[in-house]
């Protein structure tokens, strides 16, 4: 090589990298200026959040458990209302009891519409039933007519017999496994009894003559409602809404997390069962009307939604304005997410907030705290004028259903079993990783169980 060859191969790779440099900055800027950076929207000032990757956003940031990920990053880094961009959508995330009101009192009409989501598209008719149902004259009509038929408090009541035998019927097949010191996996005695309850009253009636392999389809049908229902990826990125990227483990209700946390805490398992002992003895099974003097029975179901609600993230909504929260600019057609589940640990309003205490609700500060939506701090059911339709009907199954199996049964773990597992499942509902498995013995005189 001559040395004038030699000194044109060095300009040549100066050029190279100065371009190099020079293109790698100026896509660095772009990207982080104009596709990024979530920090502002036409100068007007976003609330904080992660900056996120092309096109998918904070997508790969929420990893398994986005109610988790998305709670430790409220409280670590960005606070109570945090906006993030998901795959292509902005979407806000309010993970305090304030931020709840803001968005679900205060602006409340403004977020009274749901986004147009896997969930609407495929299982609610084309956003045509009431969850998806545009905010207006249908929605309302929908709603009376839901309220009059059948989840209002006068439908509930004339549905009341068709639960309670129900019940009767699930603690007799579990009684079955009892008497055999069979294992009882109480999800699927759950889910065949409380699937009937809902058909009688929608369908007029039953879908499962006994509990089995039917009812464990139907209810994995259900939880893909839900799981769609909630944060799905293809929601966000629209060209991979055919997959279906989030599976998950089914099974798992607030039942069974109560069940669990009681077998866990054995004193207030006997607790609870010494309340209803009292109230009604041992030769009769649980009703309905007994429930408002059980106030413990009441406790546990509330400190149940207070850390395992079943809709962590609630059910989205979306803005149908532009509006301004706590001096942050929200735009048109920005998602609302409430971490609901990240409003049941905030630690600056639960004492303890990892442990299940449910006296907590009994005297002090939270006595008078209720799950139906009024008080921001326990909110398993949303809030606002689309609040969940069913938390009447949810709240009394709950309870009674609850009640029933701690006051017919003494419940202990296989032998073996020291631990149980508390982990949750993969996926946007809160189920039990691992479903409860119990051995059962009955409690009640003979001829209740007949
Ligand atoms: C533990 C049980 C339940 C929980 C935790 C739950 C939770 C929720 C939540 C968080 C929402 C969204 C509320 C919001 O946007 O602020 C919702 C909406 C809804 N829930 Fe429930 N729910 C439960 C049981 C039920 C039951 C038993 C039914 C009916 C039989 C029901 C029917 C609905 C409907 C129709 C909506 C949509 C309401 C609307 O958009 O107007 N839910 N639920």
């Amino acid at each position: 090589m001559s040395p004038d060859e030699g000194i044109g191969h060095k300009q040549e790779l100066c050029i190279s990298i100065i371009i190099f440099f020079i293109s790698y900055f100026s896509i660095r800027f772009l990207l982080h200026h104009l596709l990024l950076s979530p920090k502002h929207h036409n100068s007007k000032k976003l609330p904080p959040g992660p900056k996120g990757w092309p096109i998918l956003g904070s997508l790969p940031l929420l990893g398994n458990m986005p109610h988790v990920t998305l709670t430790n990053l409220a409280q670590q880094k960005y606070g109570p209302i945090m906006f993030l961009k998901m795959g292509t959508c902005d979407t806000v995330v309010a993970s305090t009891p304030q931020a709840a009101k803001a968005f679900l009192k205060t602006l409340d009409l403004n977020f009274s519409n749901r986004p147009t989501i896997a969930g609407s598209t495929h299982l609610g008719y084309n956003s045509q039933d009431m969850v998806f149902a545009s905010y207006g004259p249908k929605w309302k009509l929908l709603r009376r007519l839901t309220n009059h038929h059948m989840l209002g408090n006068k439908a509930l009541e004339e549905w009341s017999s068709v639960r309670q035998k129900e019940v009767k019927q699930m603690v007799k097949e579990i009684n079955k496994n009892g008497i055999s010191n069979e294992e009882v996996r109480i999800s699927e005695f759950l889910s065949c009894a409380i699937t009937n309850m809902v058909s009688q009253v929608v369908l007029s009636r039953r879908i499962f003559e006994k509990e089995g392999s039917g009812s464990k389809e139907f209810k994995d049908m259900v939880v893909e409602f839900m799981v769609i229902s909630g944060v799905n990826i293809g929601d966000f990125v629209p060209s991979v809404s055919w997959m279906d990227l989030q599976g998950t483990d089914t099974s798992g209700s607030i039942i069974e997390w109560a069940l669990t946390e009681m077998l866990r805490n054995p004193t207030i398992l006997q607790k609870a069962q010494k309340e209803i002992d009292q109230l009604i003895g041992k030769e009769r099974l649980l009703l309905e009307s007994d429930l408002p003097n059980l106030p413990y029975l009441q406790a546990i179901c509330k400190e149940t939604y207070r850390l395992h609600p079943s809709t962590p993230l609630s059910v989205p909504r979306v803005a149908s304005q532009a509006c301004e929260v706590d001096g942050y600019y929200i735009p048109k057609d920005t998602r609302l997410n409430v971490n609901i589940w990240a409003i049941g640990r905030d630690p600056n309003v639960w004492d303890n907030p990892l442990e299940f205490n449910p006296e907590r609700f009994i005297s002090g500060k939270s006595a008078k705290v209720s799950p139906n939506g009024i008080d921001f701090e326990l909110i398993p059911f949303g809030g606002g004028r689309r609040v969940c339709v069913g938390y009447r009907m949810a709240m009394v199954v709950i309870e009674h259903v609850l009640g029933t199996l701690v006051h017919s049964f003494d419940w202990k773990l296989p032998d073996g079993v020291k631990e149980i597992n508390m982990d949750e499942a993969f996926g946007i509902t809160l189920q039990k990783a691992e479903p409860l498995a119990t051995l059962v013995s009955p409690r009640l005189s003979s001829h209740v169980y007949a």
